[in-house]
């Protein structure tokens, strides 16, 4: 059975489930939606439905999704045995809570798999009492959105399973055509025992960096306190614009799954900026089809309480004339869609999507941006040339800067360096750009969310912080004068750590956020650690953008298998800082007036 987290004692978390779109609701809503779903598989006399699902006048087509049989598809829609959760551990088995189980010991083959090496199966990471469920009571205690969870025994393991089962002594071999492209030329290595593990790092000199002690902030108390949200902002309807990404990857998927049969109109009134014919397509693939959108021309049209489709860019190519009595060919679809193929279409038909949501962003007529992933490659032309998201968005904005923010409940990290070459990262690392960044994630902790004093750890750009200039100056030359310098003016920023100690030893919990000098040392732990729920959300911007923190995953393209925790987190934080900023600023400018 699913556990929930015990938040009965506590007059906030009441509250906050009460409200609308509280967790009561969701609650009821996923039950809803889960008898549903098995409902829609079979007919009265329970034989399997097949395509005869209601028809929803939404131009619904039956035929499949290019290069995806049908049988694909059907297969994918329940969990494959071997994928099957885990079963739970005993309740007064402690070995999991915060610790790698299996410490020192061999793995037996019958013991259930962790879901990623070091961390607790996903149905004990649920449990109450554990770190993520305490985020989950600390954050509707503070009025934030209550995340819904999930239904683990529905959904295969990311990337098709096999990449997260590696502390497997045993492990079932896939298709190769559903391998993820890292799991190919993997060895099978068995698990070696492993030492017992220290909870925290023991520094060899406490003063070997300046600032702090190792992993260490001066103040052992944890993480700040964070400013509750009042109730009315916690009321007000928010309209997030999400937009479509490349339809040949799982930006389509993980957007109707996140928004099937309606879910989150209890907080927000979704628009998706893409095309009411890829999304059909999609939807007929996911065995969406009693579910309707909501077709609409612009924003100020859309319902608060459906799926809102505005469509971006042309379907179909007109018919080519013909002479006086022949019969005309059918409009034919100028968007081929071909789930797990990079096409010069699908980049086009992103950049539209963007362009359209970004200008009615500017426009103020959406609360929230919520971005599906692009292909960095095939959207680029004359209109965009920009490695991502991020600095299109800061250009468009006209903002001198931005940072990149992965953003989840367990982990908050900044990069100073993002999008940028490896051998061009240390001509990015300088007093003014790390300064910057820092003020930048400071503001958005406070504005964004609601956290009075941040705590920020800085990471070392050399491996060992440089081990005192043996192995690179930018520590002693750059960072750490900055670090004491803001210190002295009462700003909570420590470090700078050796990277890989700092996660290692999990010290990230002691800090509200973490500043990485470049994208893969910040972006390695946290998809490591948070790649289910985790967000990209860039700070520095005067509108509100999050988006999943994954890409077009085109090797699960088109298969229904692709995990939509990430793009729901999106819409849930889009919306949460959007109603923290608005407060956040009111605040400000009523202390300005007086
Ligand atoms: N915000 C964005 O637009 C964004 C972000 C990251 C990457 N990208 C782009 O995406 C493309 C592919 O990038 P990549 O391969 O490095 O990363 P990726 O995130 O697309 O894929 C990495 C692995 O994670 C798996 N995965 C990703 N999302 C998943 C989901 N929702 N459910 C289950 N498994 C999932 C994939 O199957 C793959 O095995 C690139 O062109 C990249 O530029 C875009
Ligand atoms: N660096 C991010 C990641 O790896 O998840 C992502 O590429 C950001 O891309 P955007 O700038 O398009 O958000």
């Amino acid at each position: 059975m699913e556990q929930q987290p015990n938040n009965t004692n506590n007059q906030n978390e009441r509250s906050a489930e009460n409200r609308p779109g509280g967790q009561s609701d969701r609650n009821r809503n996923r039950n809803r939606n889960r008898n549903r779903n098995r409902g829609r598989d079979r007919d009265r006399t329970g034989q399997p439905r097949g395509e005869q699902g209601a028809a929803t006048g939404d131009e619904l087509t039956s035929e499949p999704i290019v290069g995806v049989p049908n049988a694909d598809v059907e297969a994918t829609n329940g969990l494959p045995k071997d994928k099957a959760a885990p079963a739970p551990r005993p309740a007064g088995d402690q070995t999991n809570r915060g610790e790698r189980p299996n410490q020192g010991q061999p793995r037996s083959n019958n013991e259930p798999r962790e879901g990623r090496e070091g961390r607790p199966p996903r149905d004990q990471q649920r449990q109450p009492g554990n770190e993520r469920n305490r985020d989950n009571q600390e954050r509707t205690s503070n009025g934030g959105s209550p995340r819904p969870e999930r239904v683990r025994s529905e959904r295969p393991e990311r990337g098709g399973g096999e990449r997260f089962d590696r502390g497997g002594t045993e492990r079932t071999e896939r298709p190769e055509r559903e391998r993820s492209v890292y799991d190919r030329n993997e060895d099978v290595v068995p698990e070696r025992p492993r030492p017992e593990r220290q909870e925290r790092y023991e520094p060899m000199a406490i003063d070997r960096y300046a600032g702090a002690s190792v992993f260490e902030s001066d103040d052992q108390s944890g993480r700040s306190e964070r400013t509750p949200l009042s109730e009315a902002s916690q009321q007000e309807r928010l309209i997030i614009g999400i937009s479509l990404g490349d339809f040949n990857g799982v930006g389509p998927e993980v957007i109707l799954k996140a928004l099937q049969y309606n879910q989150l109109q209890k907080i927000c009134t979704p628009v998706i900026y893409g095309s009411m014919r890829v999304l059909n397509r999609y939807r007929n693939l996911l065995n969406l089809k009693d579910w309707n959108l909501n077709g609409i021309q612009t924003v100020e049209q859309a319902s608060h309480k459906m799926t809102n489709v505005i469509t971006c860019f042309s379907d179909t190519i007109p018919s080519p004339p013909v002479a006086e009595g022949e019969t005309p060919l059918p409009p034919q679809p100028a968007t081929d869609i071909q789930p797990g193929k990079v096409t010069p279409e699908a980049g086009l038909a992103a950049f539209a999507c963007l362009t359209r949501a970004v200008d009615d962003l500017k426009a103020g007529k959406i609360h929230g941006l919520v971005t599906a992933p692009i292909n960095k490659h095939n959207i680029q032309s004359e209109a965009f040339s920009f490695p991502g998201h991020t600095e299109y968005l800061a250009n468009a904005f006209g903002v001198p800067d931005d940072l990149m923010f992965m953003v989840s409940d367990i982990l908050k990290v900044g990069v100073v360096t993002g999008h940028v070459p490896i051998g061009k990262v240390r001509q990015g690392i300088h007093k003014g750009a790390i300064t910057q960044k820092l003020d930048m994630m400071t503001k958005s902790l406070k504005q964004d969310f609601g956290i009075r004093r941040p705590k920020i750890a800085v990471l070392g750009l050399n491996p060992h912080a440089g081990e005192r200039g043996l192995l690179g100056n930018e520590e002693n030359d750059i960072i750490t004068p900055l670090i004491n310098e803001l210190r002295q003016k009462g700003q909570l920023i420590y470090g700078p750590f050796p990277a890989d100690g700092f996660f290692g030893t999990r010290s990230y919990r002691k800090y509200d956020a973490v500043l990485a000098m470049y994208h893969d040392q910040g972006l390695i732990p946290f998809k490591s650690i948070a790649f289910e729920e985790g967000v990209n959300f860039t700070a520095g911007l005067p509108a509100v953008r999050t988006s999943p923190d994954h890409g077009t995953a085109y090797d699960i393209a088109g298969k229904g298998v692709a995990d939509e925790t990430s793009m729901v987190q999106a819409i849930y934080t889009a919306c949460d800082i959007a109603r923290r900023r608005k407060e956040y600023q009111e605040l400000e400018a009523n202390a300005l007036k007086k």
